[in-house]
């Protein structure tokens, strides 16, 4: 198999003197998408922060990301060789309208303006609008279009669909998958519902207490709703809502 394009071994990380991360080991392939899942405090968001750079410091293990060796690395070096990132807090620039958020960062590469408003017509159609002028739902997209236009090679998502309408989870999920399968992003995708990541995913991690519990084909735990629920929790499972 070719290298992978993320590559983590034995890697621990914590803040001050709690350990929040034991012994990961996690690959992601070109063009593949992960899900990661975990019960609330699992160290999700610290996991994503950590293969970043702007977490807590790694206290154990190795990152190659494309080929190098990134722990060492400062967060700007790793977002510049295509690490990019969603945060859960949307963090966009309220004053500058869509167009100038997208604009404001783009760098050269496949993902463009046109593209991302392809991907996105609800922000073309608000393309002069203030960003703290749009819905919760239009802002998450203009996050996801922001982190776009600097043409990553890997896409961090700290759960895009929290507090949204289920209509626009359902958008942002198509927008999510299209990204993955027709244009071929690397993805991992921070979901606390299993059934709404495993659809677009083609592997799923499960963390626990900071560590990996469960990883394998997304397809499979979906068959498999129990293993979801053991690890998860029913609410968090896999199964549909009655
Ligand atoms: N800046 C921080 N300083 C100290 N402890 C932190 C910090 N950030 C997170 N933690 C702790 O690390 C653990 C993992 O948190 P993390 O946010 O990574 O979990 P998560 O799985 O993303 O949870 P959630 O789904 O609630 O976002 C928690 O116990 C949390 O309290």
């Amino acid at each position: 198999m070719a290298e992978p394009l993320l590559a983590l071994r034995g890697v621990g990380a914590g803040y001050g003197e709690a350990a929040v991360l034991h012994d990961i080991a996690l690959e992601v392939a070109p063009g593949e998408a992960v899900a990661l899942l975990g019960r609330n405090g699992t160290g999700k968001t610290t996991l994503l922060t950590t293969i970043l750079g702007a977490g807590p410091r790694l206290r154990a293990g190795t990152i190659r990301f494309a080929g190098r060796a990134i722990e060492r690395l400062p967060s700007e070096r790793r977002a510049a060789l295509g690490l990019g990132w969603v945060p859960q807090e949307r963090n966009i620039f309220r004053s500058l309208t869509v167009e100038e958020n997208l604009t404001a960062v783009a760098r050269p590469g496949p993902w463009t303006l046109a593209r991302v408003f392809a991907l996105f017509p609800r922000l073309a159609e608000r393309r002069r609008n203030p960003g703290g002028a749009l819905s919760g739902g239009e802002q998450q997209m203009l996050a996801m279009g922001r982190a776009l236009m600097l043409n990553p090679r890997l896409l961090l998502l700290d759960e895009p669909t929290e507090g949204l309408a289920p209509v626009i989870v359902q958008g942002l999920l198509a927008a999510i998958a299209r990204m993955v399968r027709e244009e071929g992003l690397a993805a991992i995708l921070v979901e606390q519902h299993a059934r709404l990541a495993l659809p677009v995913t083609d592997r799923v991690v499960i963390l626990d207490r900071g560590r990996i519990v469960h990883a394998g084909p997304s397809a499979a735990l979906l068959a498999a709703p129990e293993v979801a629920e053991r690890h998860l929790g029913l609410h968090h499972a896999a199964t549909p809502d009655p």
